[in-house]
């Protein structure tokens, strides 16, 4: 049989068809309505951050919205000036339907500790919090099946079925703060995912608030169900851009009796890739987690995490693996464990070892890997790359980006990237490269994008394996998608959300900009005014923009002045007086 003839790589979309449909500014006037719908003094609805001070929004309190509207990393920024916190669905779809009806532009947003921008606003969209959206709904321990509202933290349900003997299927870093709703808006993966498995297979059903607030109650708690589409797959990873999830509907395995860790040191990348399959062969089913992470990544966290973490090994390697075993026989599994470390130390598979004695132990070996987003972030300003590829290409980028900037003069102490590290679960082929500079610059972006897009692509892998798109990766999705899904994407968002009032500028989705007019010198808000940017880093220039509404909004303005600069985050977006401002 002849061998297939080699795919081309995928590249980057070269046009895209913008959606139509404007969003209007929110203004004092739908304060008081949006407190009505919810039953809250409008005075706690409402704040001052300056650019709403500047749209002419009444200040009334400012420093409780600032954390929500900037992300854990400090790389994304919006400037809403309207936070609602519903406590019940029917208060969601309210909001919702009012936003709606008033063409004002949402974002979803859970405990905020998303990693690509994706649940903080762009401009002055007002957030929908869902943390008062808090409940347990049900747990039938016969099933274990879970049904909790979307603002759940992760841990708070993982203590909740604990006691009936379950765990959730997922488990990050974050957990301690991540709300359920968000982890399945972003389709997060996580540290088990390796037994567990996506949510796309967890989540039995979903209860969503549709971008005209209309509830698609699917909170369906059936195992089979196979009634025409599966339409909860469509809102599984869609990060809040065609519907806000309101409740969620999980199934939950059982609880493993005996965890334990161990890790080891190796030689090599090349030591992992045979390591694993041997470790799998060994310890069958009871192996939940199969981790790596880089000599640079264990430097980080030694000299970064705000706990102490100490390193098990008295030498440096240049890999670590962290595996973690889950069964019900204590004894038995450590006994595995351990012959498994004889058997690997003998046929010097593996540098060094350690196995966790107790639990005290095993936090410990965990915090090793578990803290370095963290330590990455104490860092500096950390770029984050979050790549699905075959096994044997994980460490290779990491290592053409230490070279490249090398090369370049980039790298080390006083540079423009102190350092490169690489780690992530080697069992889903999801490597996390973290690049930790100064400070956030279009500078220092040029030299990691496109670059690491289109290397992945070269590759056929994704540019997102877990985190999402967001708002830093919306218009690469051409990367690691077909122009036919991505049309069809556009159609199914058009469909759902025809005024685009869902999470703007994230996804795929084009951002619609609010248009400043600049009269006489002073920032004014022209609040009809919103185009679409056809174009990134531009400047002014009308010809560019695409008016939904017709020429009178353009005629109406002396000149404008537009300057998204989303990649250099510490700028506002939408208030940048640069000097291709026309006079
Ligand atoms: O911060 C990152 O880049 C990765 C975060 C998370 O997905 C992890 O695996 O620790
Ligand atoms: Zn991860």
């Amino acid at each position: 049989m002849a061998a297939a003839a080699p795919q081309p790589p995928r590249r980057r979309l070269a046009t895209e068809a913008p959606l139509s449909g404007t969003y209007t500014s929110l203004t004092a006037e739908h304060i008081p309505e949006l407190a009505a719908l919810l039953a809250t003094p409008a005075t706690s609805l409402l704040t001052t951050l300056a650019p709403a001070r500047e749209c002419g929004v009444t200040p009334v309190d400012a420093a409780e919205l600032v954390a929500y509207n900037h992300d854990w990393m400090n790389k994304y920024r919006g400037r809403s000036a309207c936070v609602v916190k519903p406590k019940s669905t029917a208060e969601v779809a309210a909001v919702v339907k009012y936003c709606a009806q008033q063409r004002i532009a949402v974002v979803p947003q859970g405990g905020n500790t998303g990693l690509v921008g994706g649940g903080v606003p762009v401009y002055d969209e007002v957030v929908i919090s869902l943390a008062n959206l808090n409940k347990i709904r049900s747990f039938d321990a016969i099933s274990g099946t879970l049904v909790a509202d979307a603002g759940c933290i992760l841990e708070v349900l993982d203590n909740h079925v604990a006691e009936k003997g379950y765990m959730m299927p997922l488990d990050l870093g974050a957990k301690g703060s991540c709300h359920i709703g968000g982890n399945v808006a972003t389709n997060a993966g996580g540290l088990r995912f390796l037994r567990y498995g996506s949510l796309h297979g967890n989540v039995l059903g979903l209860e969503v608030v549709l971008p005209d607030g209309r509830v698609l109650d699917g909170l369906s708690t059936l195992r089979k169900d196979n009634t025409g589409f599966d339409l909860k797959q469509l809102f599984i990873g869609s990060e809040g851009t065609i519907g806000l999830i309101t409740g969620v509907s999980i199934i939950t395995p059982r609880r493993p009796s005996a965890f334990n860790v161990a890790v080891f040191g190796l030689p090599s990348f090349e030591a992992i890739q045979t390591l694993f399959p041997r470790v799998k062969a060994h310890l069958g089913e009871v192996l939940s987690a199969f981790e790596f992470f880089d000599a640079a990544s264990m430097t980080l966290v030694q000299g970064h995490a705000s706990q102490q973490v100490r390193d098990p090994f008295e030498a440096k390697h240049p890999f670590y693996v962290l595996i973690e075993t889950g069964g019900s026989n204590k004894e038995h599994d450590d006994a595995k464990l351990s012959s498994l470390l004889e058997d690997l130390m003998e046929n010097s598979l593996i540098s060094d070892g350690v196995l966790a004695e107790n639990e005290t132990q095993i936090a410990g070996l965990w915090t090793l890997r578990e803290a370095i987003p963290e330590a990455a972030n104490r860092a500096g300003a950390v770029y984050k790359y979050d790549l699905s590829m075959p096994v044997d290409k994980m460490n290779e980028l990491v290592e053409v980006l230490r070279a490249r900037f090398e090369e370049k003069g980039l790298l080390g102490e006083g540079k423009m990237f102190s350092t490169v590290v690489g780690y992530g679960h080697i069992g889903d082929g999801n490597v996390h490269i973290n690049v930790v500079a100064d400070k956030f610059t279009p500078e220092a972006e040029a030299q990691l994008e496109p670059f690491i897009y289109e290397w992945v692509s070269e590759v056929s892998g994704s540019i997102s394996a877990e985190h999402g798109l967001g708002r830093m990766k919306g218009e690469k999705i051409g990367y690691s998608k077909s122009d036919v899904s991505v049309e069809l994407m556009q159609s199914i968002k058009k469909m759902l959300d025809p005024h685009r009032i869902m999470n703007p500028g994230k996804v795929s989705w084009r951002l619609p900009v609010c248009l400043l007019a600049c009269q006489r010198g002073a920032w004014q808000e022209k609040k009809s005014g919103c185009g679409l940017i056809t174009e990134w880093h531009i400047a002014v220039s009308a010809r560019r923009i695409v008016w939904p509404q017709g020429r009178d909004v353009l005629d109406s303005l002396s000149c404008c002045c537009i300057s998204p600069r989303l990649h250099d985050s510490n700028d506002d977006p939408c208030f940048h007086p640069t000097s291709a401002h026309p006079a």
